[in-house]
């Protein structure tokens, strides 16, 4: 299928994939502004290292891709992940009530996230049935119209989460996925050679994917 071009840089370890994350999105941040950035656990490195960088904090903004309905300050919180890896550096940070439960939670984020579009930078990360954020191949999240949509029965828990949309996600100066790991290899792969998943259904014109070998594994050009 068509889709964003798909830019394949390829790292010798996840360590080096996640210092180039980081310095990718310094760049895009170095005026300021606002960046969607993936929970998991794949870009938590990446964003210990943003946080030494020199940048213009209190002119930055940093939202969650997407957010999981459990209580606020929940372990599993993508927003308290990024607030955790971050450190307090004075950015403000967009989180998302998921704590209300999918429909509402998402009606709610929609006018949190308008003000935010379009962004600087978009990171992304990638799961092994080749979900990004949370939007998961053949669910209706897929098809929403707005910029926040609940999803119920996400094949990875929680399965209650909101997420914002590929309309959202594609409003965007940069978009960079970042996958690292063996386990990564199978989604990453079936991504290069033209599945449909989700993030070839960004509309950006180019997806800078940021990978490691183990990920990349013979994927490399
Ligand atoms: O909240 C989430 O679960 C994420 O935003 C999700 O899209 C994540 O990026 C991928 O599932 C990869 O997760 P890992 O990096 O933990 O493998």
């Amino acid at each position: 299928m068509n889709g964003p071009h798909l830019q394949l840089e390829v790292y010798p370890d996840a360590g080096a994939a996640c210092r180039m994350a980081a310095q990718r999105l310094a760049q895009a941040l170095a005026q300021g502004g606002t960046a969607a950035l993936a929970g998991g656990n794949t870009p938590r490195p990446a964003y210990h290292l943003l946080a030494e960088m020199e940048l213009p904090w209190p002119a930055i903004t940093l939202v969650p891709t997407d957010e999981r309905c459990v209580p606020p300050d929940h372990p599993e919180r993508n927003d308290r992940m990024l607030a955790e890896a971050l450190g307090d550096r004075g950015y403000r940070l967009v989180r998302l009530p998921a704590e209300l439960g999918p429909e509402q939670g998402a009606r709610e984020a929609e006018a949190l996230v308008a003000p935010l579009v379009p962004f600087r930078v978009v990171l992304l990360g990638l799961g092994e049935d080749g979900h990004t954020a949370s939007l998961f191949p053949g669910h209706p999240a897929l098809e929403a119209t707005g910029l926040v949509a609940p999803v119920r029965r996400a094949p990875k828990p929680p399965p209650e989460r909101i997420t914002l949309t590929l309309r959202a996600l594609s409003q965007t100066e940069t978009a960079l996925l970042l996958v690292t790991g063996a386990s990564k290899r199978e989604a990453l792969r079936r991504l290069l050679t033209g599945d449909d998943l989700p993030p070839r259904r960004l509309t950006v014109p180019t997806l800078t994917i940021l990978a490691d070998r183990e990920a990349a594994d013979a994927m490399e050009a």
